[in-house]
């Protein structure tokens, strides 16, 4: 009698955003950054991706489906992760079931995988990051694979560079290395969620109508054609590298705060240096930079940090709570939703930071008061609708396992997706 068994994991790992930026790659193939890079992973409750892998002598081939939609796995990142997790997969052993898999198994042996965003799909959102670090550490459960989680970030590197920094809750730093097979490019935590629990961040989902350049395509034309890159990967980063460790081991705000605007206005400048220029911001992201910038020196000491990705979504990290619900007010009071939009859906994600503002319904958004900082300055504008929407979250965990079976994606007797 043919074997009918299905074997099945389902994991569920955060995104994450970088504080100090990688840019520019040595290798194209292996994906080897320039510079060390610092991220901050954000809550899973409001920004993951669940995968579920599952392997059955009854598979024929590899198959994978992203959101509901089968997609090719043929791609070379895909393959370079399968590859390397076969070559390290161990014997398992399920009594219960009458499932034995030697080591040797797993080259024949064919997988099923099944993933899902719980928000959007390659719109600027790192969900490469998440997607590329789910499906190795749900893979290397499945295959028994036993490597520290610094080792399997050397595999979903190989993914997505960003990926490797998802293996990780808090605060992680992504080590280029010297090596040139890249065995030494890894991540390492610096911090865990629990480190610095007071940060708030919030997402300005910014609409954009044209297509950006992918990641992958802009650095590689910034290495290619910009002279400041060499500057800022050699000079600028280690020394921040080595400041943002302070400051996040000191809970030092106000040079965090520096760190991440300086470093993110650099990288958007390394764009302009490419040719031809890449743009990632629009308008709407430097009026978010002109709010915060504002606000923060109407302050005196640093309420906010802006960082922007390779598009025009603004991650702001606030100090604390009580900064956090300013700073809605004053996104709020900027960037007002359509009439006809709800406010449920216009700031989404830890919703209690708008219950913190006072803000309860769209009358309350109407009413919001203009900022003291711009009190004086006239003429004053609002841009309604120039923001999708708000996503309100934290810093967050690493990777997870679901142990809870109607998480699965894929159906626990066939294999297919449910
Ligand atoms: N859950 C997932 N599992 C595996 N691969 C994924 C998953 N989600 C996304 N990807 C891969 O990442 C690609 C999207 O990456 P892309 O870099 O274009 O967008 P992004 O990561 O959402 O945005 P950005 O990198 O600009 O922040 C998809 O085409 C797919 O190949
Ligand atoms: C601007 C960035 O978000 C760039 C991320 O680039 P990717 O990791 O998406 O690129 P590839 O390695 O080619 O897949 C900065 C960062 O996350 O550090």
């Amino acid at each position: 009698m043919a074997e009918k068994w299905v074997l099945m994991v389902t994991a569920q790992t955060p995104t994450n955003i970088a504080v100090i930026k990688y840019w520019g790659k040595r290798d194209e193939n292996l994906i080897l950054p320039i510079n060390d890079s610092i991220s901050v992973t954000l809550d899973p409750q409001h920004l993951c991706t669940t995968t579920s892998v599952a392997v059955s002598p009854t598979f024929t081939h590899d198959r994978m489906w992203l959101n509901g939609k089968e997609i090719s796995l043929s791609g070379g990142r895909y393959q370079n992760c399968l590859r390397e997790l076969r070559a390290r997969a161990s014997d398992v052993e399920d009594e219960e079931k009458g499932i034995k898999i030697t080591k040797k198994d797993w080259e024949k042996l064919h997988l099923h995988i099944a993933s899902y965003n719980n928000f959007p799909t390659a719109a600027g959102l790192a969900s490469s990051a998440a997607g590329f670090a789910c499906l190795v550490f749900s893979l290397a459960k499945l295959m028994n694979v036993k490597e520290d989680h610094s080792k399997l970030s050397a595999i979903a590197r190989q993914g997505s560079g960003s990926a490797c920094r998802s293996l990780y809750g808090g605060f992680v730093k992504w080590i280029m290395g010297k090596e040139e097979n890249g065995s030494d490019s890894i991540a390492v935590q610096l911090a865990d969620e629990k480190h610095w629990d007071d940060l708030v961040i919030i997402i300005a989902v910014v609409s954009s109508r044209q297509k950006e350049t992918s990641s992958t395509s802009g650095m590689r034309e910034t290495v290619e054609t910009s002279m400041l890159i060499e500057h800022r990967a050699k000079e600028v980063v280690p020394r921040r590298i080595i400041q943002m460790e302070k400051a996040i081991k000191d809970l030092d705000f106000p040079s965090f705060a520096r760190l991440t605007c300086s470093d993110s206005n650099q990288f958007h400048a390394v764009c302009l240096d490419t040719s031809p220029p890449i743009f990632y911001m629009n308008d709407t992201s430097h009026r978010i930079i002109s709010c915060v910038e504002k606000w923060n020196r109407f302050e005196g000491t640093p309420q906010v940090a802006y960082t922007f990705d390779a598009g025009p979504n603004a991650v702001l990290i606030a100090r604390n709570r009580k900064a956090a619900a300013l700073l809605l007010q004053r996104l709020l009071f900027y960037f007002p939703p359509q009439s006809d939009t709800d406010l449920n859906s216009y700031v989404i994600g830890d919703k209690s930071i708008l219950q913190d503002a006072g803000v309860h319904n769209m009358k309350d958004i109407e009413a919001l008061d203009s900022p003291p900082e711009i009190k004086d300055s006239t003429p004053m504008q609002k841009y309604k609708g120039d923001v999708s929407y708000f996503i309100c979250t934290r810093p967050g965990r690493g990777p997870v396992l679901l142990t809870d079976e109607t998480k699965a994606l894929l159906n626990a007797e066939t294999g297919l997706p449910k």
